[in-house]
């Protein structure tokens, strides 16, 4: 920068030194002239004044010109990169810009990754933290062969995940191949997963390919693995470990290709602990571990499937409906929630869900623990909307939390008001200011 302005005064200083000398030469001229010509040599100093005018006109122009079209713009360039060249370094000042210049590389760069995750996923509805955070790891992990296991209580969308994952993987073009641990008796299980040879046992009247054999170059989903038998836990870990099945009543090995995805509601960690399930499988299927909370954990991805039912089935869902879906606590989380959107959608003979059709649908009411949940969730999900009133919202939550109060108390308001921790008083006005008795006949 320093350089650029003496660059700059140069510029400046060339005319005026020209002009200075052209100047001096005229004065030199002057003094000899009066001092030796006659009078009428004084009519000549215009002449001498001119090409010392010229001087400076060029010296000025020049000056200009290099300030206005080389200087200038030299400057503005370095005045640009200012902060990514810095002239100094001081040692706190230079790492605060990188730092800078890290977080903000990092923050476009897991920006992207998130819309990659989100375009690579399209089935899989939601847009709270926790399921970004699953399809971020989704998008990790899908191309890899590690096995993954997907923990979460049911009706959490883990097969949803296993399918996600094993269409987006390298395999996708091979065979997924589902198994349900926990509804296949033990008996049966082992010749359902390895196959079974001609005459292994009563009723074996032909050779039966296993789920292994039938995934090979897929991917096997072995669902709720927390109830597997641990007698097969230990075969299982070993087909695991050398990648090959041996046929119940064969004694050939057969090699499998197969990538495992394993779910379960169960915690392993402390069926381990209880001794019911082996470690070592533990460890072997805890390769990367995908984890999905309750839909009371994550109410905000609720309008969001409401939306994608509008977009699927063609009805809509009112605004009180939302509100009322949620706050539920759907205890069979989303299994439940598209359970209930499709019973309301027939009460609502194709119409638009209103909160009528979602209690004959058998919608309950949110319990009174999961109540100041709920609330909470309600404002956040009406937050967003454009029209948001805090004062509306606050009295209309007033009004219900009242006539919830009254309806609990048989009316009474001075047991209502108890409940609420006001004096009867208080009660009185408040049923006054909102007219509960009209819309309450018990009050
Ligand atoms: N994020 C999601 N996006 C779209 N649909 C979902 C999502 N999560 C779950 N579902 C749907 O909810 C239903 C239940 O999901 P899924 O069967 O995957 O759950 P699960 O956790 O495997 O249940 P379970 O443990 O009982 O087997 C399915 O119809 C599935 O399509």
């Amino acid at each position: 920068m320093k350089k650029i302005q003496i660059h700059f005064g140069l510029s400046i200083l060339i005319p005026f030194i020209c002009s200075g000398l052209s100047l001096l030469s005229v004065l030199t001229g002057f003094h000899s002239a009066s001092k030796t010509a006659a009078h009428t040599q004084w009519l000549g100093l215009p002449f001498l004044f001119f090409p010392a005018s010229a001087m400076t006109l060029i010296g000025g122009i020049i000056g200009f010109l290099m300030a206005r079209f080389f200087l200038a713009p030299v400057e503005t360039f370095m005045e640009a990169t200012r902060p990514l060249v810095p002239e100094t370094s001081p040692p706190n000042g230079h790492e605060d810009e990188m730092q800078r210049y890290r977080r903000v590389f990092r923050e476009v760069g897991s920006a992207l990754s998130r819309m990659e995750a989100r375009t690579l996923f399209p089935d899989i509805v939601g847009e709270s933290q926790s399921i970004r955070e699953a399809l971020e790891a989704l998008r990790k992990v899908a191309p890899t062969d590690t096995t993954v296991l997907i923990t979460g209580e049911s009706g959490t969308g883990k097969e949803k995940m296993a399918e996600a994952l094993h269409k987006r993987s390298r395999r996708s073009a091979g065979p997924l191949i589902r198994i349900n641990c926990v509804s296949i008796p033990d008996g049966l299980l082992e010749s359902e997963l390895f196959g079974h040879e001609k005459g292994s046992f009563t009723g074996a009247d032909r050779m039966r390919k296993g789920k292994f054999e039938l995934a090979h170059g897929g991917t096997l989903f072995l669902d709720e693995i927390g109830d597997m038998p641990m007698a097969l836990q230990g075969k299982l870990l070993r087909v695991l470990q050398e990648k090959t099945i041996q046929r119940v009543g064969g004694d050939k090995d057969i090699t499998v290709d197969v990538r495992i995805v394993a779910a379960t509601h169960q915690n392993l960690e402390k069926a381990v602990t209880e001794g019911r399930f082996r470690e070592d499988l533990f460890y072997r299927l805890h390769v990367f571990r995908l984890m999905l909370p309750p839909l009371r954990e994550r109410r905000e991805d609720i309008p969001f499937f409401c939306r994608d039912f509008t977009r699927t089935t063609g009805v809509a869902v009112s605004g009180e409906a939302m509100a009322q879906l949620v706050a539920g606590s759907w205890p069979g989380n989303v299994r439940e929630l598209l359970n209930v959107l499709e019973g309301a959608a027939v009460f609502s003979e194709g119409g638009k869900i209103l909160t009528q059709h979602l209690s004959a649908a058998g919608l309950m009411a949110a319990g009174e623990s999961g109540r100041n949940e709920a609330v909470l969730a309600e404002a956040a999900v009406r937050f967003q909307e454009k029209s948001f009133q805090l004062d509306a919202f606050l009295k209309e939550m007033e009004k219900r939390i009242l006539m919830e109060a009254l309806k609990e108390s048989n009316g009474v308001q001075a047991r209502a008001a108890e409940k609420l921790g006001i004096n009867p008083r208080s009660m009185w006005h408040r049923v006054k200011k909102y007219a509960l008795q009209k819309d309450d006949p018990k009050t």
